[in-house]
């Protein structure tokens, strides 16, 4: 059951369209001189404004034949029509575990019955994933249903319920340039588009997108490349490097990758673009492309398992003071991801993805690490066809302890990809979404702005987070995850999550400045305004003042205690 949050502030304004927020944002600016650091605290209010309309959202898959793309549709199909399964172990009932804004929560504060949190979901007007349309495009032209069993994922009495479903759809001809992928591929291209580059991608793969918006009804498309791994391309200077280039590389037929075309259509359609594969996708051109048209990017690489833990495991460990020296992640797998990571170039671009998700975590800590110095980071991924979808990641991690003491963290984890990967598709796009309808006016400025055309707000689901030029890369886990909570509080005008809890720490009964209380459905969040330095104590001897706003169903009341 959803949640309706309702924030009771003079700070934020409900109005029929919008949700617009007043709010502090607190930073500090340091400055190192030698050894003195200078820290001085900055507040920029910032106003927030988000659309309250969730548009009827389309989703376009590349590679939607795929394990992840027929997953993904199929888990949505299952959970929009409440489908339950036998399986040996009992009935299974659809669900979105693993989805960030389906299945995790916030806490919104405490009040009489403690702390309250809800789901991600409920913070604000999203797209709910049952409500995705998707279609797509895929260089092997078998149906869904027949997708959907040749990637051996979703238990076999489910799959019969969606078959007749699934059986329908049939993803649209695809642009297929052999050298970008594995040799091994070739046997599944039979569904590829033939014609120059430029008719392929300015031509029919914008029309396929205009097609499935009207065709649709949807509101509005992104588009998100999951399928296989490409190779990286070469930054060619007047091939790339601008977005003018670019197009004029892509009319002269040259070395362009099947995904950045699809980037390129996507991006002149007004489409999001998201890249689901670690391959550099997004050349110079087309990011200098997707900013000038004030299109949404991201990517890269969905982080989904053995290196999402790394990026939770590496924080723990350098957060805690203690020195990982050496991290060995071998993983093997036997669905078509990993027969075309078998091949070396395709592995070296999800070797390079899964390689540098520690350095900003290494990097932050001058006790442990001398400038430039790195834990040993081997990465292995074998192509074992017995095991599936059902991908064995073994990790080894080796840190220095105290007094030259040494800590081994072995872990065996059995992942299955797919399932693991779609509720990160979900997240992406629905995130990406709402981040269309969100706009922010720092003071002093005349008019609102979106965020930068790089949505770095994805990095929490990417490997290799895509950030614009000049921003830090940021792969700790929680992080990442703290940042996306904290702009989805302050579009509600409410302070960045600190885990302070003063109110418990004092010996004094201290008012929670955001108060919450559970009133049926609807949690009554009440921001105490102007709190000043004293509070009651027990005995009365200091003065209080705090300034309660609380809006009841019928009238406001400001109450002095
Ligand atoms: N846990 C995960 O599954 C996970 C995590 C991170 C990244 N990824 C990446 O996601 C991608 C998809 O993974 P998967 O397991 O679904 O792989 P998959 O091989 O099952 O699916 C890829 C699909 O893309 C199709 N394809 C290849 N080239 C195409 C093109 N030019 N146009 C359209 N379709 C094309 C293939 O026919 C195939 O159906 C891979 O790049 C993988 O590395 C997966
Ligand atoms: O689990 P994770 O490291 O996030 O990501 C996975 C890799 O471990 C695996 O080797 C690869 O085949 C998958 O495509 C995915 O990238």
């Amino acid at each position: 059951m959803s949640v309706n949050v309702h924030i009771n502030s003079p700070n934020v304004k409900y109005t029929d369209t919008h949700i617009v927020s007043q709010y502090p944002y607190q930073t500090t600016s340091v400055h190192r001189d030698g050894n003195k650091v200078t820290v001085t605290p900055r507040t920029t209010e910032m106003t927030f404004s988000t659309e309250r309309h969730v548009p009827q959202l389309g989703v376009m898959l590349v590679g939607w034949g795929g394990n992840n793309g027929t997953t993904v549709t199929a888990a949505v199909l299952a959970n929009k029509r409440g489908l339950t399964w036998r399986t040996k172990t009992g009935v299974k009932k659809a669900n979105y575990f693993g989805s960030l804004l389906q299945a995790s929560t916030v806490c919104l504060g405490s009040g009489p019955e403690g702390e309250v949190n809800v789901p991600i979901r409920d913070l604000l007007p999203m797209v709910h994933p049952n409500d995705i349309v998707f279609d797509g495009w895929d260089i092997s032209s078998m149906d869904l249903g027949s997708a959907m069993e040749r990637a051996e994922v979703l238990d076999w009495s489910l799959q019969e319920q969606l078959r007749p479903h699934m059986s329908r759809m049939k993803p649209r001809p695809s642009i297929y340039i052999p050298d970008f992928i594995a040799a091994n591929q070739e046997s599944r291209a039979d569904n590829v588009l033939t014609g120059s580059m430029a008719e392929q991608v300015l031509e029919q793969i914008r029309a396929d997108i205009r097609d499935f918006r009207r065709s649709s009804g949807v509101d509005k498309v992104i588009v998100l490349w999951t399928a296989n791994t490409e190779r990286f391309c070469d930054l060619t200077p007047g091939v790339n490097d601008k977005a003018e280039n670019l197009l004029a590389a892509i009319q002269d037929g040259a070395d362009v990758s099947p995904s950045t075309l699809f980037a390129v259509a996507s991006i002149l359609e007004g489409c999001a673009y998201i890249n689901g594969s670690p391959q550099n996708t997004f050349v110079p051109g087309a990011i200098e492309l997707a900013v000038q048209k004030g299109v949404f990017i991201g990517g890269d690489d969905f982080k989904s398992g053995q290196t999402k833990i790394k990026s939770v495991l590496v924080d723990f460990l350098v957060s805690s003071g203690i020195k990982p020296t050496s991290i060995v992640s071998y993983n093997h797998l036997g669905n078509n991801d990993g027969r075309n990571l078998s091949a070396p170039q395709q592995f070296r671009s999800k070797e390079i993805s899964k390689s540098n998700v520690v350095d900003d975590m290494v990097q932050s800590n001058s006790v442990l690490y001398q400038p430039g110095e790195k834990p040993d980071h081997c990465v292995v991924i074998k192509y074992v066809p017995c095991v599936g979808d059902s991908k064995r990641a073994m990790d080894e991690y080796t840190s220095e302890i105290m007094m030259g003491g040494t800590n081994t963290i072995a872990l065996h984890n059995t992942c299955e990809d797919s399932l693991l990967a779609t509720p990160i598709m979900l997240d992406l796009v629905i995130l990406t979404e709402l981040c269309q309808r969100v706009t922010v006016r720092p003071q002093g400025e005349e008019d609102f702005m979106s965020f930068h055309s790089v949505l770095a707000l994805l990095s929490f689901l990417c490997k290799a987070p895509l950030v614009p030029s000049g921003t830090p890369v940021i792969n700790s886990f929680f992080r990442q995850r703290t940042c996306i909570e904290n702009i989805l509080r302050a579009c509600l005008g409410l302070p960045p999550q600190n885990h302070m809890l003063l109110e418990h720490k004092l010996q004094r009964d201290f008012l929670p400045p955001c108060a919450a209380y559970v009133n049926g459905d609807v949690i009554e969040l009440y921001l105490l305004h102007n709190c000043l330095d004293s509070v009651h104590n027990k005995n009365k001897h200091s003065h209080s003042s705090i300034i309660a706003t609380k809006t009841t169903t019928t009238t406001t009341t400001t109450t002095v205690v």
